[in-house]
Protein backbone atom coordinates (compact mmCIF):
# COMPACT_ATOMS: atom_id res chain seq x y z
CA UNK A 1 0.00 0.00 0.00
CA UNK A 2 1.03 3.80 -0.74
CA UNK A 3 1.66 5.66 2.35
CA UNK A 4 -0.22 9.08 2.48
CA UNK A 5 1.93 12.15 1.87
CA UNK A 6 1.14 15.45 2.69
CA UNK A 7 3.58 18.42 1.40
CA UNK A 8 3.21 22.44 1.77
CA UNK A 9 4.17 24.11 -0.42
CA UNK A 10 4.63 27.88 1.06
CA UNK A 11 5.52 29.55 -1.79
CA UNK A 12 7.12 32.81 -1.54
CA UNK A 13 5.43 33.97 1.67
CA UNK A 14 7.13 35.20 5.35
CA UNK A 15 9.81 36.50 6.51
CA UNK A 16 12.15 34.69 8.98
CA UNK A 17 10.33 34.81 12.08
CA UNK A 18 7.08 33.58 10.54
CA UNK A 19 8.48 30.79 9.10
CA UNK A 20 10.22 29.69 12.16
CA UNK A 21 6.31 30.36 13.79
CA UNK A 22 4.86 28.26 11.25
CA UNK A 23 7.12 25.44 11.38
CA UNK A 24 6.67 25.47 14.97
CA UNK A 25 3.73 24.95 15.27
CA UNK A 26 2.97 22.19 12.35
CA UNK A 27 5.47 20.89 14.72
CA UNK A 28 4.07 20.85 17.83
CA UNK A 29 0.36 20.20 16.35
CA UNK A 30 1.82 16.58 14.79
CA UNK A 31 0.36 13.67 16.40
CA UNK A 32 3.15 11.36 17.50
CA UNK A 33 3.75 8.22 14.74
CA UNK A 34 0.99 9.14 12.46
CA UNK A 35 0.99 7.40 8.77
CA UNK A 36 1.29 9.94 6.92
CA UNK A 37 4.46 11.55 5.42
CA UNK A 38 4.78 14.71 5.99
CA UNK A 39 6.80 17.87 4.49
CA UNK A 40 6.85 21.17 4.34
CA UNK A 41 8.71 23.23 1.39
CA UNK A 42 9.76 26.50 2.45
CA UNK A 43 11.70 29.39 0.69
CA UNK A 44 15.17 28.26 0.28
CA UNK A 45 16.57 31.60 2.78
CA UNK A 46 14.16 29.88 5.78
CA UNK A 47 14.94 26.18 5.55
CA UNK A 48 17.80 26.19 7.68
CA UNK A 49 15.68 28.27 10.42
CA UNK A 50 12.93 25.66 9.86
CA UNK A 51 14.57 22.84 10.04
CA UNK A 52 16.10 23.69 13.63
CA UNK A 53 12.54 23.90 14.84
CA UNK A 54 11.09 20.33 13.08
CA UNK A 55 11.16 17.22 14.93
CA UNK A 56 11.32 13.95 13.25
CA UNK A 57 7.95 13.44 12.43
CA UNK A 58 8.17 16.52 9.82
CA UNK A 59 10.24 16.69 6.79
CA UNK A 60 12.07 19.13 4.93
CA UNK A 61 11.47 19.85 1.65
CA UNK A 62 12.54 23.00 -1.34
CA UNK A 63 10.43 24.36 -3.70
CA UNK A 64 13.07 23.98 -6.71
CA UNK A 65 16.95 22.88 -6.79
CA UNK A 66 19.53 23.47 -9.97
CA UNK A 67 20.03 21.51 -13.26
CA UNK A 68 23.87 21.17 -12.28
CA UNK A 69 25.63 20.07 -9.60
CA UNK A 70 27.97 22.85 -8.82
CA UNK A 71 29.31 25.93 -10.75
CA UNK A 72 28.79 28.56 -12.83
CA UNK A 73 24.89 29.20 -12.13
CA UNK A 74 24.65 32.19 -10.30
CA UNK A 75 20.69 32.36 -8.49
CA UNK A 76 20.75 28.57 -8.24
CA UNK A 77 20.48 26.46 -5.11
CA UNK A 78 21.86 22.82 -6.41
CA UNK A 79 20.74 19.76 -4.92
CA UNK A 80 23.70 18.63 -2.58
CA UNK A 81 23.09 22.03 -1.01
CA UNK A 82 19.87 21.15 -0.02
CA UNK A 83 20.74 17.70 1.31
CA UNK A 84 23.69 19.09 2.98
CA UNK A 85 20.71 21.36 5.02
CA UNK A 86 18.95 18.19 5.65
CA UNK A 87 16.09 18.64 3.21
CA UNK A 88 14.81 15.15 1.95
CA UNK A 89 12.07 16.67 -0.98
CA UNK A 90 12.19 18.90 -3.12
CA UNK A 91 9.26 20.81 -5.63
CA UNK A 92 9.74 20.77 -9.46
CA UNK A 93 8.16 21.72 -12.72
CA UNK A 94 5.45 24.09 -10.61
CA UNK A 95 3.26 25.62 -12.53
CA UNK A 96 4.36 29.16 -11.68
CA UNK A 97 7.68 27.98 -12.43
CA UNK A 98 6.57 26.93 -15.82
CA UNK A 99 4.56 29.94 -16.20
CA UNK A 100 6.53 32.83 -15.14
CA UNK A 101 9.90 31.40 -15.29
CA UNK A 102 9.33 29.66 -18.87
CA UNK A 103 10.94 25.99 -17.46
CA UNK A 104 10.50 23.49 -19.70
CA UNK A 105 10.30 19.24 -19.69
CA UNK A 106 14.12 19.12 -20.50
CA UNK A 107 15.11 21.61 -17.58
CA UNK A 108 12.97 20.67 -15.25
CA UNK A 109 14.24 16.99 -16.09
CA UNK A 110 17.80 18.29 -15.68
CA UNK A 111 17.01 19.27 -12.25
CA UNK A 112 14.90 15.87 -11.61
CA UNK A 113 18.00 13.82 -12.47
CA UNK A 114 20.23 16.19 -10.02
CA UNK A 115 17.67 16.08 -7.23
CA UNK A 116 17.92 11.81 -7.38
CA UNK A 117 21.23 11.76 -7.23
CA UNK A 118 21.71 13.92 -4.28
CA UNK A 119 19.44 11.42 -2.48
CA UNK A 120 16.37 13.94 -2.42
CA UNK A 121 12.17 12.59 -3.83
CA UNK A 122 11.25 14.91 -6.04
CA UNK A 123 8.00 15.81 -6.14
CA UNK A 124 7.15 16.95 -9.85
CA UNK A 125 4.01 19.00 -10.94
CA UNK A 126 2.07 18.57 -14.07
CA UNK A 127 -1.72 20.30 -15.08
CA UNK A 128 -3.70 21.95 -17.21
CA UNK A 129 -4.76 25.31 -17.90
CA UNK A 130 -8.20 26.06 -17.48
CA UNK A 131 -8.28 27.00 -21.39
CA UNK A 132 -6.87 23.21 -22.30
CA UNK A 133 -9.13 22.11 -19.84
CA UNK A 134 -12.31 23.74 -21.47
CA UNK A 135 -10.28 22.45 -24.90
CA UNK A 136 -11.11 19.12 -23.99
CA UNK A 137 -7.62 19.08 -23.88
CA UNK A 138 -6.32 18.00 -19.87
CA UNK A 139 -5.51 14.18 -20.82
CA UNK A 140 -3.36 15.15 -24.28
CA UNK A 141 -1.74 18.04 -22.07
CA UNK A 142 -1.15 16.25 -19.06
CA UNK A 143 0.10 13.10 -21.16
CA UNK A 144 2.58 15.38 -23.03
CA UNK A 145 4.35 16.54 -20.10
CA UNK A 146 4.81 13.00 -18.52
CA UNK A 147 5.60 11.53 -21.79
CA UNK A 148 8.34 14.21 -22.31
CA UNK A 149 9.83 14.79 -19.04
CA UNK A 150 10.42 10.94 -18.71
CA UNK A 151 12.14 10.44 -22.67
CA UNK A 152 14.37 13.22 -21.48
CA UNK A 153 15.25 10.92 -17.80
CA UNK A 154 18.17 8.99 -17.28
CA UNK A 155 16.96 5.56 -18.30
CA UNK A 156 19.29 4.19 -15.72
CA UNK A 157 17.47 5.69 -12.93
CA UNK A 158 14.04 7.20 -14.96
CA UNK A 159 12.25 8.58 -12.14
CA UNK A 160 13.17 6.63 -9.50
CA UNK A 161 11.30 6.91 -6.05
CA UNK A 162 9.97 10.21 -7.06
CA UNK A 163 6.46 11.33 -6.38
CA UNK A 164 3.71 13.30 -8.90
CA UNK A 165 1.53 16.18 -8.28
CA UNK A 166 -1.46 16.50 -10.23
CA UNK A 167 -2.02 20.83 -10.03
CA UNK A 168 -5.10 21.74 -12.28
CA UNK A 169 -3.43 25.56 -12.85
CA UNK A 170 -7.09 26.49 -12.92
CA UNK A 171 -7.44 25.04 -9.13
CA UNK A 172 -4.63 26.75 -7.98
CA UNK A 173 -4.72 29.80 -5.50
CA UNK A 174 -8.53 30.13 -6.86
CA UNK A 175 -10.49 28.33 -3.91
CA UNK A 176 -12.25 26.31 -7.27
CA UNK A 177 -10.88 22.92 -6.23
CA UNK A 178 -11.11 19.72 -8.62
CA UNK A 179 -14.03 17.48 -7.81
CA UNK A 180 -13.08 14.60 -6.35
CA UNK A 181 -14.38 12.54 -9.07
CA UNK A 182 -12.17 15.03 -11.57
CA UNK A 183 -8.97 14.28 -9.30
CA UNK A 184 -9.39 10.83 -9.20
CA UNK A 185 -10.07 10.50 -13.13
CA UNK A 186 -6.64 12.65 -13.58
CA UNK A 187 -4.91 10.44 -10.84
CA UNK A 188 -6.27 7.22 -12.26
CA UNK A 189 -4.88 8.69 -15.97
CA UNK A 190 -1.78 9.70 -14.91
CA UNK A 191 -1.42 6.17 -13.46
CA UNK A 192 -2.08 4.26 -16.40
CA UNK A 193 0.24 6.59 -18.52
CA UNK A 194 3.10 6.01 -16.03
CA UNK A 195 2.06 2.18 -16.06
CA UNK A 196 2.71 2.27 -20.28
CA UNK A 197 6.46 3.44 -19.10
CA UNK A 198 6.96 1.08 -16.08
CA UNK A 199 3.73 -1.07 -14.34
CA UNK A 200 5.71 -2.12 -10.69
CA UNK A 201 6.55 2.11 -10.54
CA UNK A 202 3.09 3.17 -11.60
CA UNK A 203 1.61 0.94 -8.56
CA UNK A 204 3.81 1.91 -6.34
CA UNK A 205 4.37 5.45 -7.29
CA UNK A 206 2.42 8.36 -4.74
CA UNK A 207 0.44 10.86 -7.08
CA UNK A 208 -0.85 13.79 -4.90
CA UNK A 209 -3.72 16.77 -5.89
CA UNK A 210 -2.90 19.86 -5.65
CA UNK A 211 -5.56 23.03 -6.30
CA UNK A 212 -7.37 24.84 -2.96
CA UNK A 213 -7.19 21.53 -0.81
CA UNK A 214 -7.94 22.49 2.41
CA UNK A 215 -9.19 20.75 5.75
CA UNK A 216 -13.16 20.80 4.62
CA UNK A 217 -12.52 19.12 1.28
CA UNK A 218 -9.70 17.07 2.13
CA UNK A 219 -11.25 13.95 2.96
CA UNK A 220 -13.30 14.11 0.30
CA UNK A 221 -10.53 13.84 -1.84
CA UNK A 222 -8.15 11.54 -0.27
CA UNK A 223 -11.00 8.81 -0.17
CA UNK A 224 -10.34 8.47 -3.94
CA UNK A 225 -8.52 4.99 -4.88
CA UNK A 226 -5.29 7.33 -6.76
CA UNK A 227 -5.75 10.62 -4.30
CA UNK A 228 -2.40 8.90 -2.18
CA UNK A 229 -1.78 12.82 -0.71
CA UNK A 230 -1.85 16.67 -1.18
CA UNK A 231 0.12 19.71 -2.15
CA UNK A 232 -0.94 22.31 -0.51
CA UNK A 233 -0.20 26.03 -0.65
CA UNK A 234 -2.26 28.55 0.99
CA UNK A 235 -4.16 26.27 3.58
CA UNK A 236 -0.45 25.32 4.77
CA UNK A 237 0.89 28.83 5.85
CA UNK A 238 -2.50 28.04 8.42
CA UNK A 239 -1.05 25.14 10.66
CA UNK A 240 -4.10 24.31 12.13
CA UNK A 241 -6.06 23.63 8.96
CA UNK A 242 -2.19 21.75 7.54
CA UNK A 243 -2.22 19.54 10.71
CA UNK A 244 -6.24 18.66 10.30
CA UNK A 245 -5.46 17.55 6.61
CA UNK A 246 -2.31 15.63 7.73
CA UNK A 247 -4.12 13.52 10.78
CA UNK A 248 -7.01 12.96 8.04
CA UNK A 249 -4.75 11.52 5.86
CA UNK A 250 -3.14 9.34 8.07
CA UNK A 251 -6.83 8.33 8.93
CA UNK A 252 -7.07 6.88 5.51
O1 LIG B 1 0.17 25.37 -5.97
C1 LIG B 1 -0.24 24.70 -5.04
C2 LIG B 1 0.67 23.81 -4.30
O2 LIG B 1 1.86 23.62 -4.97
C3 LIG B 1 -1.64 24.77 -4.58
O3 LIG B 1 -1.85 26.04 -4.07
P1 LIG B 1 -3.25 26.34 -3.30
O4 LIG B 1 -3.42 25.23 -2.30
O5 LIG B 1 -3.04 27.68 -2.67
O6 LIG B 1 -4.31 26.33 -4.34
Amino acid sequence: MRTPLIAGNWKMNGLSADARALAQAVDNGMEPAQGVETVVCPPFVHMAAVRSVLGDRVALGAQNCADAPEGARTGEVSASMLADLGASYVILGHSERRQYYGEDEALIAARYSQALAHGLRPILCVGETLSEREADRTEAVVANQLHGFIERLDPGTGLGNGVIAYEPVWAIGTGHTATAQQAQAMHAFIRETLASHDAALAARMQLLYGGSMKAANAAELLAEPDIDGGLIGGASLKPDDFVAICATAARG
